[in-house]
């Protein structure tokens, strides 16, 4: 079987095409594909298959051929994944797979996305996020109030206060939440302001940790949902938020009420064969 491997700002990805929906993928075989020493290591695997050949995708087979079959590492399912979608979309366009690259209908667990290419970049017409309700994150003896925020997965956004620097933090061990809250677990959001780049953008940098992943490079959606809030404590109904995360940066921009991008670059590094 080919593969290829494929990341968004270092958040990677085993991709693997499966057009008539023939693998039955197990939580395993997830885990042995995404791990570091005795796999091919990855955040985790895209599985590429027609919406019509897949069954979570089949019902959005009107409006996007392919489906993104999305696994975090450990081999569960999650809804959604933004820097997911990028990739998977650079895997389309790479391999002939759409034609129209200005508008390229991605179906997901959390409905079609829209993503566009431009160059290097990618940029994603996301599902709007839903900020909804207060809730904290632990780390050790640190308790860090936050925000949660439905982008399709579930997102808990944490501003550090106290002038707290991300590199101090440590995210070797999972965050602590309220189960209540989050019943299906949670991406854990760590934010702290940064230097402005221009006079209209908010500028933020950030870590989290992924539900099923660990501490990932960047999250995509959680970018997203670190905006929705940064734009919300501004007290913006609109705007533009670069965010700068361990792997590089990506924005956010909201331009009209239900209108949330995703953007930033996504790129195929190599190809392979599983033996
Ligand atoms: N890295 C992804 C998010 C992947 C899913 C997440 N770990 C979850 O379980 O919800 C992104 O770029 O959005």
């Amino acid at each position: 079987m080919q593969f290829t491997k494929g990341h968004g700002t270092g958040n990677d990805f085993v991709i693997i095409e499966d057009a008539d929906g023939a693998l039955d993928l197990t939580a395993e075989q997830v885990a042995a594909l995404c791990h570091r020493r005795f796999g091919i290591g990855a955040d985790g695997v895209l599985r590429v298959v027609r919406a019509a050949k897949d069954a979570a995708g089949a019902a959005m087979a009107a409006d996007a051929e392919w489906f993104m079959d999305y696994r975090n590492s450990d081999g569960s399912i999650a809804e959604m994944c933004g820097n997911g979608v990028r990739v998977f979309t650079r895997y389309l366009v790479t391999h002939s797979l759409v034609s129209n690259i200005a508008d390229i209908p991605v179906a997901t667990r959390a409905g079609v996305v829209r993503a566009v290419v431009e160059g290097d970049q990618i940029r994603v017409h996301m599902r709007s996020p839903s900020l909804y309700a207060a809730g904290t994150a632990t780390t050790g003896p640190l308790t860090f109030p936050g925000v949660a925020v439905d982008c399709g997965n579930p997102h808990l956004v944490c501003n550090l206060h106290d002038g707290l620097a991300l590199d101090s933090l440590d995210l070797h061990l999972a965050p602590g939440f309220d189960k209540a809250l989050f019943p299906s677990g949670v991406n854990v959001e760590f934010v702290v302001p940064a230097e402005p780049l221009d006079e209209t953008d908010l500028h933020v940098a950030m870590r989290v940790y992924e539900r099923g992943s660990g501490e990932t490079l960047s999250c995509g959606s959680g970018a997203l949902a670190v905006g929705a809030v940064a734009l919300r404590d501004a007290g913006l109904a609109t705007g533009t938020v670069t965010v700068d995360l361990p792997g590089g940066r990506l924005t956010v921009t909201h331009d009209s009420a239900d209108r949330w991008w995703l953007a930033g670059p996504a790129v195929l590094v190599a190809t392979g064969e599983l033996i």
